[in-house]
């Protein structure tokens, strides 16, 4: 009988993800297993949050010997400790880069952004694909050697659109679903495989100017301050969990293309930070609200 290849050994560092309700001792008992495991804490961030009585703890580590981590070990003593709790934890080696699946429509800019950021190293991940329902921007892949998928998008062939996008991200092993002005609302059920796991901008600052047009909306109500955020995807139209926003101010002589041109800024710097940290495993989901570890 076929044996399964044995487990490829995390030559590098882990992250530790809890979260769990708030009470004394967790940090003990996390420090405890690592210390007994032969592991050196790299980096420790941990948030209590007193109003909610939630916690959130996010560990960095790597082997305090020359021998690898005994990953098995870790997991079993992290599972002997939740039993039987409200404890949840994910445990990541940080060897493989993660696997990010652009989704664009016709509006370049944070394509572009991300392609660049990746090929500079600035955002250590890997970019196998990007899926557009437009054929416009496979120049911008091309440029970077990326493969490009034209899927086009209607209301007739929508559920079958995203089946075959669901079946790339599975084909290539995709760890994170980027909508980076991708204009078409995912369905409930795409949502549901995609969940924790796809991350959208909206050119605004949420909760202001959800829907279409915010831009031109911020600037007819002579707002003075404009923005981007960037949030976690789920079948509540632009209400999904926040990860990051950035923002910049405007005043009575911006044309509404001057709003439209400084937003691109905003939006390439919210959802290229909110890559970084949900790549790097800084972003704990908690209840509709996230927690950044940055
Ligand atoms: N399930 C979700 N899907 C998407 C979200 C989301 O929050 N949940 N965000 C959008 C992006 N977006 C705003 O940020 C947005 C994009 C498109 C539309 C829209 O009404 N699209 C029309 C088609 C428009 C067209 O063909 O050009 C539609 O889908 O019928 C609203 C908001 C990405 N997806």
């Amino acid at each position: 009988m076929l044996s399964s290849p044995p487990a490829p050994v995390c030559a590098n560092k882990y992250t530790l993800t809890v979260s769990c309700n708030d009470r004394p001792g967790i940090v003990y008992e996390i420090s405890k297993i690592l210390f007994e495991s032969s592991c050196n804490v790299i980096e420790n961030q941990q948030f209590a949050d007193q109003s909610r009585h939630r916690f959130s703890m996010r560990v960095q580590f790597e082997s305090a010997t020359k021998m690898p981590v005994d990953e098995a070990m870790v997991r079993s003593k992290l599972a002997a400790m939740s039993k039987g709790t409200d404890v949840t934890w994910r445990l990541r080696c940080t060897d493989r880069k993660p696997r990010v699946l652009l989704l664009v429509s016709k509006l370049a800019h944070c394509m572009n952004d991300i392609l660049f950021r990746q090929s500079i190293g600035d955002l250590n991940i890997e970019i196998p694909a990007v899926i557009s329902n437009h054929p416009d921007l496979a120049w911008y892949a091309d440029n970077y050697k990326v493969p490009f998928h034209h899927i086009p998008v209607t209301s007739m062939t929508k559920v079958a659109a995203e089946k075959q996008m669901l079946e790339l991200v599975d084909e290539l092993d995709i760890d994170l679903v980027v909508l980076a002005r991708y204009m078409q609302v995912l369905t409930p059920e795409a949502c549901e495989a995609l969940s924790g796991r796809a991350i959208n901008i909206h050119h605004s600052m949420l909760p202001s100017f959800k829907g279409a047009r915010p831009y031109h909306r911020a600037h007819d109500r002579g707002v003075k301050l404009i923005g981007a955020t960037a949030h976690y995807v789920t079948s509540d139209l632009d209400e999904g969990p926040i990860i990051e926003q950035e923002v910049a101010r405007i005043d009575h002589g911006f044309s509404a293309d001057d709003v439209v041109a400084l937003g691109r800024d905003t939006e390439c710097l919210a959802l290229s930070r909110a890559i970084r940290w949900h790549t790097e495993n800084r972003v704990l989901l908690d209840d509709g609200r996230t927690v950044v570890f940055s």
